[in-house]
């Protein structure tokens, strides 16, 4: 059994791997004596992963941190500066190019930060965009202005605001909402919308297109990336 960790910018989320099977487990619960390695997916900070490395080092277990490479297998980085494409937003390309394969795909992905990234049908990852998360986009408006405010009990909703939570809540999400569709709107093609992230599900179901949420799609792209490992 694999333990499979996903350090972002602000959760941490762990998972065992038996076989294919992908189980989220809190960090509590890791069952130690069974894992055999740790794959690790980290773009956040070095502190929310230390004490699962240092666990694994006192129980001599190998760990693995995944880096984003020019190409993978018969997929290839958008970025020619491959290394600054966050290992988070490779792995869902990778996820998606094995779960959804000669398809192309967008996937949305929100969380601290929102990530738009698109894959085509060939396999070559075309690049993305990368707006703040909602929560951010929300603090950065309130703390930069005298007058706009939030509360924590409006919905985001993609329609028009009567008052200013819901001004500024349901400007986060259709400009988020609003970026996906004008990347839809430009391209000819029909992809496979992936949301995933802490607001993915939100995302989701705001979207007026057919889509999928997942919520382990970065683990799903680190189980896949290991398996480029073991043959490399
Ligand atoms: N039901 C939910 N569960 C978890 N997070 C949620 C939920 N709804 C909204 N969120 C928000 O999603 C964010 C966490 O999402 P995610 O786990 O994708 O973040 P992250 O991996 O730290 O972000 P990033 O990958 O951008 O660094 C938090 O900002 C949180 O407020
Ligand atoms: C954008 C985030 C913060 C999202 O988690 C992460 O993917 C990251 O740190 N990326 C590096 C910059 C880039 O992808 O171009
Ligand atoms: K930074």
């Amino acid at each position: 059994m694999k333990l499979l960790v996903d350090v972002g910018n602000t959760a941490l989320k762990t998972a065992t791997l038996a076989g294919d099977v992908i189980t989220l487990v809190n960090e509590a619960d890791i069952p130690w004596s069974e894992i055999e390695e740790v794959l690790i997916a980290q773009v956040g900070k070095g502190e929310l992963v230390a004490p699962l490395i240092a666990r694994a080092q006192q129980l001599a277990i190998p760990y693995y941190q995944a880096k984003t490479s020019a190409t993978l297998g018969g997929l290839t980085c958008a970025y020619p500066q491959f290394e600054n494409l966050g290992i988070d937003r490779w792995l869902t390309v990778v996820a998606c190019y094995h779960l959804y394969p000669q398809q192309s795909c967008v996937i949305l992905d929100c969380g601290t930060a929102s990530k738009i990234d698109v894959l085509n049908k060939a396999g070559q990852h075309l690049g993305g965009w990368i707006l703040p998360g909602l929560d951010m986009m929300i603090s950065s408006l309130v703390s930069n202005t005298q007058k706009v405010f939030s509360d924590d009990t409006s919905l985001f909703l993609p329609e028009l605001g009567t008052n200013t939570p819901n001004a500024v809540k349901n400007g986060a999400l259709v400009a988020t909402l609003g970026a996906l569709e004008y990347y839809l709107s430009q391209s000819d093609d029909t992809p496979v919308i992936v949301c995933a992230g802490g607001y993915g599900e939100l995302m989701q179901q705001h979207l007026a297109r057919p889509s999928t949420y997942n919520d382990i799609l970065v683990l799903q792209g680190l189980m896949y990336w290991r398996k480029y490992q073991q043959f490399a």
